[in-house]
Parts: C-alpha cells; structure tokens; sequence
C-alpha cells in the first residue's frame, strides 16, 4: 500500500549544491532543512482487506511502461521550491517543507476496472474546460484502465439524489471539447450530505470524480469524510475548476486562461471606444468574486489598460490619490482611458437596501451588485459636476459570462487533461480525499480538506501588483 510516512525526513543531501563551506563543512542551518510528506487519505487506511491487481497499463500496447514509469511512494512535490537558505529561520521558506504525492500512475491498483462503477459530477459555475475534464475522465478510464461502467451526474450535488446519471462513453463525449460549458449541466446549492451519500450508495458508485470550486471541495472533503465514517469502498477525487483562480496550493485552476485571453477582446473595444471620443472612458467588469485575478492578467497582458480595480486592494473616487482626480489627469493627457473592474470590487461603495445586504445565491455566496453599472454612472455625475461644459463618454462593457462561457483554448484543453488523467491514475491506486493540481509545474495529489481551506486571494505586495502600478501608473489608494 502506498502511503506516504508522516514522519518528517531529513533529506540533507538533496540541498547541497557541492559548494561546500570553508574547510569543507556544511553551514550547520542546512541541517535543519527538512521534507514533511503529507500523508494522503487512502481506501487501505478504514478497508485493510482491499487486494490489488497490477496496473493493466503493463499490458497496453501504447504505454510499454519501464520501472520508471510507475511512481511510488518515495515520489514526491514540494510545495514551495523557492528556498532561502541563509540560515534566517524567520523566513517561511525554511520551515519544514510540506511534500506531496507525485501524480501519475501506480503499479498497484486497489480497483479492478470490471467492477468500476465511475460517476462524474460538475457543480458552480461555469468555466472554461469543464466538458474537457468530463471527456477526458471518460476516455481516460475508458483506454487506460478499461473501465466500461461510467456516470455522468446531472446538474451537480443535487443529481445524486433526484434525477437519473446519464451513461457515458467514449463514443458520446467524443466532441465535448469543442463546447463551452458543461454537457452534464451544473448548479448551485442542493447540497443535502445524507442523501448524497446515500446516492452514491445506492447507485452503487465506487469512485466519485467532483470538479467543483472552493465551495465544490468545501462539499467534497464532508462527503469523502462520510463516506469513511459508513467505510464505503468509494474513492473521492476533486478536480478544482474556477474561472476565479480563488483555490489555493494549486498554480492555477483550469480555464483560467482561456478567461485571461477571452477578456483582451473587450478590453480592445473598450480603447477603440474611448479613442474614439473625445474624453472617452472604456469601461470592462471581468469576473472575480472575491479575487481580481483575472483583472490583474488582462491588464498585464493587454497594456492598453489605465486602472484595473480589484477586491483585494480598496479604492476610492473623490478627493486626493481618488479614481477621479487620477481620470482627470489622464483624460488631460490622453483624451482618454480605459479602467477594468473585478465584479467583487468596490461592493461597499454601493449603495443596497438591506435586503441586498443579506442576499445569497443558492450555495450562500453574497450576491453582488453591479460595479459596472454603478461605476459608470458615478462617473458621468462626478464629469457632469467637474466639467458641465465639456463632453465626455463611458462605454461600459460587460463581457463577463462571455468569457467563461467558451470551450477552453489550446493551453486549457492540455491542462484539463493531464488533470483528469491525474486523478484516475490516483482513484485506481486507492488513494480517496485528494485534488489532483500542478504544484510550481508538477502534477500532485493534496488532501480535499487542505484545498478547501486554501484561498488564493492577490497579493497587492508582490511583484505582479507592483508591476500593474508601474504599467498603469494607477494610484495605490493609500495603501502605501
Ligand atoms: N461549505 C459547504 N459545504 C457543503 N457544500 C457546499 C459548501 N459550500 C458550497 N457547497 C456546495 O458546493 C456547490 C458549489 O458551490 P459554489 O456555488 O460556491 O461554487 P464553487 O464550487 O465555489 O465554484 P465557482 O466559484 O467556480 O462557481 C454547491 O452545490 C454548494 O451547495
Ligand atoms: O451568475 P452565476 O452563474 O451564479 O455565477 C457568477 C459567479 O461565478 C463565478 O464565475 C465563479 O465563482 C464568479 O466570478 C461569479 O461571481
Ligand atoms: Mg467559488
């Protein structure tokens, strides 16, 4: 059974660059470097009775797998890679590093593919990709491990419960890349843990493929830990989807990309729009509930863009080091701007009844207002105010569901599919609880629970903000 050790090892060696210190010593800090392999939850830890078979890739005639082909337990990814090692312990580079299972497939298998019941279900929003993923596990389990009986769950939580999964194969899901959404249809809320698990129970599935956000793994880890507590064999694997880029550990989520490349479209209309008039404002909202990645990508990569405003760094509009005064100055300059706007920006400027204040959507995220709209007209007031005698135009655009609501480009369909093999390659080893994602590059296998945990909000202190500043120019509203 292959379960990493919880014992931390001291692997010394693996930090000496053989340059080594006068008189040939080692600096004593080195010494204190240390791998903590996170132990991953697996079907042999509450079912020790389970056998296992040999990988049936031994026999496939694509694969002609080599011992290095198949990992073991000793194959791990460090979480953080960047090290500092002058012996300043303060540094959180230098505390013990947390090692992960390296993705990929096993030797061993707890699963024999005859007796597969595979169910595959997508919850929250869209993004782009999704149908990749469902095609690519299909196909996935399908050719590699001659898997015959698979699920698709429809309309996400709530499909394990109320409505019939629909049967798939390679066949049917042969074109699914190609189309934006998700053919298995998803939605928010209708989480109810008893009848889910009972679902899967009666259904008879023993391994359960989640591709879901923050809140899809949030659902996920209490699943898989009901699951364990009624010691079903039944592997639960999340594959993380958000067009936010809001789940941490993970490099990024998949369509992300796509999001990033579909938003230069807008922003492009939004300057031809404002050089086209005279003090023209381009306005573009871009998606991002709580976190302004996408804002921050679109604007790096594009240029033309003058302010990008984001959750995670608060602006304000009147007065000195405002959006306003900053606009001014531009407008003077250029006769125009173009400003992006993450939709979870701002929100606490916005004027709402208290009943706004309290609404939710179905799975209790707060339900934005629209930064966009109200952007907008608080700039035509602020010019009509400053300026009354001269013109002035805001084009706003709002190309947010357009963006997420496309097949994943090139780059995206590749990720989504090394992640869906990743995740069977670890449900057919047994391991159960885990979210497959790549970690600095490297495809690994994290505990559901400690992504669910991990938020991946802006750093408005790194490099990258930093770099926005310097290509826009824009104000830190005080932040400095
Ligand atoms: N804390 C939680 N416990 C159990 N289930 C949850 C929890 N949070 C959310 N869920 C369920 O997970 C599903 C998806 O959640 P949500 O709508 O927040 O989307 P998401 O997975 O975060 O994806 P995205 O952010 O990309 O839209 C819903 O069915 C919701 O009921
Ligand atoms: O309108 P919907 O489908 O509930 O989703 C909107 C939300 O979904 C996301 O795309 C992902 O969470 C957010 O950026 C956005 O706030
Ligand atoms: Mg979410």
């Amino acid at each position: 059974m292959e379960v990493a050790s919880t014992e931390t090892a001291n692997l010394n060696t693996a930090v000496d660059d053989g340059r080594a210190e006068e008189g040939g010593r080692r600096p004593q800090h080195l010494d204190r470097l240390s791998f903590s392999p996170v132990q991953l939850p697996h079907l042999a830890d509450y079912l020790p009775n389970l056998q296992t078979i040999t990988n049936p890739l031994e026999n496939s005639q694509f694969y002609h797998p080599s011992d290095e082909f198949y990992l073991s337990s000793s194959d791990v990814i460090l979480r953080q890679t960047v090290l500092d090692l002058s012996g300043n312990f303060h540094s959180p580079s230098t505390s013990p590093h947390l090692s992960y299972p390296r993705a990929g497939p096993r030797k061993l298998i707890f699963f024999d593919p005859s007796h597969v019941r595979a169910a595959i279900v997508t919850c929250g929003g869209l993004c782009p990709g999704m149908n990749t993923v469902i095609r690519e596990l299909v196909v996935g389990l399908w050719e590699l491990y001659g898997v015959r009986e698979i699920y698709g769950v429809k309309a996400g939580y709530r499909g394990f419960y109320s409505g019939e999964p629909v049967r798939l194969n390679p066949k049917l899901v042969h074109n699914w890349h190609k189309m934006g959404g998700t053919v298995l249809e998803t939605s928010r809320g209708g989480f109810d843990l008893d009848k889910i698990v009972n679902g899967i129970q009666d259904r008879g599935f023993n391994q359960v493929y989640i591709i879901g956000g923050d809140g899809t793994m949030r659902g996920a880890v209490t699943i898989f830990n009901e699951i364990c507590h009624r010691k079903l064999n039944v592997a639960v694997a999340g594959i993380p989807k958000t067009v936010d880029n809001d789940i941490g550990i993970i490099d990024k989520s998949f369509g992300f990309q796509t999001a990033v490349e579909m938003a230069q479209q807008p922003i492009n209309a939004a300057h031809v729009e404002a050089e086209s008039a005279v003090n023209g404002i381009g306005l573009v909202k871009l998606m991002g509930r709580s976190t302004g990645h996408i804002a921050l990508h679109a604007t790096l990569s594009s240029r033309d863009v003058d302010c990008c405003l984001i959750p995670e760094n608060e602006f304000y509009l009147e007065g000195k080091g405002g959006l306003f005064e900053f606009l001014d100055a531009r407008l003077k300059e250029n006769g125009h701007a173009v400003l992006v706007v993450a939709e979870g920006a701002g929100q606490d400027m916005i004027p709402r009844t208290d009943a706004q204040k309290e609404e939710r959507d179905e799975s209790g995220n707060p339900v934005f207002l629209d930064v966009g709209g109200w952007l907008k007209s608080e700039l035509k007031k602020w010019w009509a105010r400053d300026h009354p005698d001269e013109l002035f135009t805001v084009k706003y655009i709002d190309p947010t569901y357009m963006i997420r609501a496309v097949p994943a480009n090139a780059t995206d369909n590749l990720y989504c599919t090394l992640l869906a093999h990743s995740a069977i390659h670890g449900v057919m080893a047994g391991y159960t609880g885990f979210v497959c994602g790549p970690i600095n590059g490297n495809y690994a296998y994290i505990p559901v629970k400690e992504v669910a945990l991990a938020k991946n909000e802006v750093n408005t202190r790194d490099h990258k903000w930093a770099w926005v500043r310097s290509v826009t120019n824009q104000p830190d509203f005080g932040r400095s």
